[in-house]
């Protein structure tokens, strides 16, 4: 078992990476300060995990949420649900929520510990790749508008992050995938060596081989926590952890959330924010190829939906969280590792990326 801090001063907490993490009751049980918790799941979840997780809380008085599962469930609608099998169970602000889950949950979850009762305590058990690496750490939680995605939700960091790989066993090849595209983000952002090292690599990356993803996440969860570190509520650098999202947010919302995952609207986002740092002759097309060439690799799509438009894509992009009197920033390249979040990209360069890559007017 390997352990990184989160270092946020009060707010700073350990991930835990390993195989058989659960039933170490000492790495997370001890990290709930009241008689009360609360475990958050859905239901594809439930029956793998939900069993071993209340082998550990039998000392607690516990209540279980168990939601619909899928993107398009990321809803506040959902989320009452949270807030009224609380109240029900009669939980006070000295409850802790866990979050058995992906991403989907994990930020759900994280929400409701931050607003119920104006904020109680909660831990993230990641259960998929994506969420082990990503969006269990840094705080970021929330839930997504039928207009755009992730817009309501607040910064609310957990007591401790449970990544045990060995949940990962029963991960459908596909959403493992769309976890490998957040991981190839952290090398093409910040990490030279460990996309180098994910090149030369991706073959057992992509067959789980055990030490090659363990050095995956933990590799990933240490670029992670030091770009948080620096920048937790994102006033500044914390916004390179948006390569490409700007591009895949629009893909996700315009496709309804669910037809496209998370993971694969972003590796295509990359490949479009490479491609427009290239136009602009920040980085050679051979870092685009080498990028292109590894997501592909991974089997995640590399082109934009056949389905969408420029128009559509930049009333979307507009609707982006980075945007600042009304100009899109966006996260290019200037090399690899070395992403920047700029303003300076005109929009005609952005829509003769689009058009190259395949969108219609
Ligand atoms: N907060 C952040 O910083 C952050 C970062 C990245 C992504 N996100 C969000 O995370 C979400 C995507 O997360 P995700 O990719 O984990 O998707 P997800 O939560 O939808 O999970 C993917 C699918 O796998 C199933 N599943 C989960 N664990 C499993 C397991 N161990 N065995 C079998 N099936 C399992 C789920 O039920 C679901 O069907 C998006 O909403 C995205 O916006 C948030
Ligand atoms: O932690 C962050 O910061 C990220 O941007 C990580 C992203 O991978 C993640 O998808 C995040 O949810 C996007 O946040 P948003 O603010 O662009 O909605
Ligand atoms: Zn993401």
């Amino acid at each position: 078992m390997k352990r990184l801090d989160v270092a946020l001063g009060e707010r700073s907490y350990p991930i835990f990476i390993g195989r058989n993490l659960l039933a170490q009751a000492e790495l997370w049980v001890s990290e709930i300060a009241g008689k009360q918790a609360a475990v958050v799941t859905n239901e594809t979840i439930a029956p793998l995990y939900l069993a071993q997780i209340r082998q550990q809380l039998e000392q607690k008085e516990v209540c279980e949420t168990i939601l619909p599962d899928g993107e398009q469930y990321k809803t506040l609608e959902t989320l009452n649900q949270i807030f009224t099998d609380l109240l029900e169970a009669n939980h006070n602000r000295k409850t802790t929520l866990i979050a058995l889950g992906g991403g989907v949950v994990g930020d759900m979850c994280g929400f409701a510990a931050a607003s119920y009762q104006r904020g109680v305590d909660f831990i993230q058990i990641p259960t998929t790749l994506l969420s082990m690496v990503d969006s269990s750490v840094g705080g970021k939680t929330g839930v997504n508008h039928p207009l755009g995605k992730n817009m309501i939700g607040a910064f609310h960091q957990p007591q401790c992050v449970l990544a045990d790989l060995s949940l990962l066993d029963t991960l459908p090849e596909r959403e493992y995938a769309a976890g490998v595209a957040e991981v190839i983000k952290y090398g093409l952002i910040c990490d030279a060596p460990f996309f180098d090292w994910l090149e030369a690599n991706a073959e057992k990356l992509m067959a789980r081989d055990g030490e090659v993803l363990a050095e995956a996440v933990y590799r990933s969860c240490q670029n992670k926590a030091e770009v948080v570190a620096e920048d937790e509520l994102e006033s500044g650098r914390r916004a390179i952890l948006n390569l490409g999202h700007t591009f895949g947010h629009a893909i996700e919302t315009a496709e309804g959330y669910g037809s496209w995952l998370h993971g694969e609207a972003v590796a295509t986002g990359m490949v479009l924010a490479l491609q427009l740092s290239c136009r602009l002759g920040w980085i050679d097309a051979s870092l685009v190829e080498r990028a292109t060439s590894l997501l592909s690799s991974c089997n995640l799509p590399v082109e934009p939906p056949k389905n969408m438009n420029v128009e559509q894509f930049l009333l979307l992009m507009g609707r982006d969280k980075k945007v600042i009197d009304g100009r899109l920033r966006l996260v290019l390249l200037r090399g690899l590792g070395e992403a920047v979040v700029t303003s300076d990209a005109p929009e005609q360069d952005v829509v003769a990326v689009l058009r190259t890559a395949g969108v219609a007017p």
